[in-house]
């Protein structure tokens, strides 16, 4: 009976969520490391259908980059990459449209209708809704940086994306984009750095990172000192102390940009352990850490 009880306190702690983000978008990205484990992948997509359920709209937008370094070296190529971006010549494309835009982003479309919901993979076959430019990164004496076909999002087809939320279908992005000058070049993208772009454009309330560690940090490699939540300044601090560092920075950096575009709260949480996603967002304490604006409360732990 008390077991039941339990249970039942705790539908009663997430109905203060769902009231609260009923109707909104919330923004997932998945990231490869996540996406490298099927368990993993069946329980975040279970949680994103709860979502829909519940009427939370849920956009999940994709990376991959592990299964395209499988790819890559199967075929004989090394993969190189350029302050974290992956250097993209054509045959990389190819293989990074074939794994990244169809390969996964059909397979995690496929995997939320079969446990019952809707979905759409939109790539360059279906409908494809990112648009951007080739990016041009400079090295320290300005000297522009050569990375291939990679992408920068400058505009996104909101509408397609916020009408599929309207009719409970959970939009599926890959992290790849079409040059914008109708030159039909194809361009391959980070996907922290897609999500965000999504997020801004669809004025998302919430955008959820789905990473291999459970959160910021406070001792990078001691879980047990996860920091629950934290405002854009002290974010900006940690950066500067160096307790932020590595894959983390642009995560955070992403993270502060999407704030100053109107996004509420942003979450990272670690996808591999079970639930996360609903426990981060149904429940008062939630397991990862959130970046919020200078003087927003915190919901999380505080
Ligand atoms: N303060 C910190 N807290 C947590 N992780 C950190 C911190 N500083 C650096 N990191 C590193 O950042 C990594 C996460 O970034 P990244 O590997 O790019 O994630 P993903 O592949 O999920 O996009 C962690 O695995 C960790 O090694
Ligand atoms: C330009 C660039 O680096 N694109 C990434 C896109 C996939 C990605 O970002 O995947 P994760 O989220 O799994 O890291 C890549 O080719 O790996």
């Amino acid at each position: 009976m008390q077991q039941a009880i339990e249970k039942a306190d705790v539908l009663i702690e997430a109905l203060r969520w769902i009231r609260t983000f009923r109707g909104k978008i919330t923004v997932i990205k998945l990231g490869g490391s996540v996406m490298e484990e099927q368990r993993a992948i069946t329980h975040l997509l279970l949680d994103i259908l709860f979502m829909e359920t519940v009427g939370m709209q849920p956009v999940v937008v994709h990376g991959g980059g592990a299964a395209i370094s499988r790819a890559m070296q199967k075929a004989g190529i090394q993969p190189r990459f350029v302050r974290g971006r992956r250097y993209t010549d054509e045959e990389t494309l190819k293989i990074v449209e074939e794994v990244l835009a169809y390969e996964i982003n059909e397979s995690l479309a496929r995997g939320i209708e079969e446990l019952g919901g809707r979905a759409q993979a939109l790539n360059f076959r279906t409908k494809n809704v990112l648009f951007g430019r080739k990016l041009v990164l400079q090295d320290e004496n300005g000297e522009p940086v050569d990375l291939g076909y990679v992408g920068e999002v400058t505009r996104v087809d909101a509408d397609t994306i916020k009408e599929l939320c309207n009719q409970g279908v959970v939009p599926v992005i890959p992290s790849m984009c079409l040059a914008d000058d109708g030159s039909g070049v194809k361009l391959n993208v980070n996907a922290d750095t897609a999500a965000t772009a999504v997020a801004q454009a669809v004025k998302a309330e919430k955008l959820v990172f789905l990473s291999d560690v459970n959160g910021v940090r406070l001792r990078k490699d001691d879980p047990n000192s996860l920091i629950h939540s934290l405002t854009a300044e002290q974010a900006r601090e940690l950066i500067r102390q160096g307790v932020i560092d590595a894959g983390m920075i642009p995560k955070v950096e992403a993270c502060l940009e999407t704030l100053k575009h109107g996004v509420n709260k942003i979450h990272i949480i670690d996808g591999r352990l079970r639930h996360s996603l609903l426990l981060e967002v149904y429940t008062t304490k939630g397991v990862g850490t959130e970046i919020i604006r200078d003087g927003a409360t915190p919901s999380n732990g505080a």
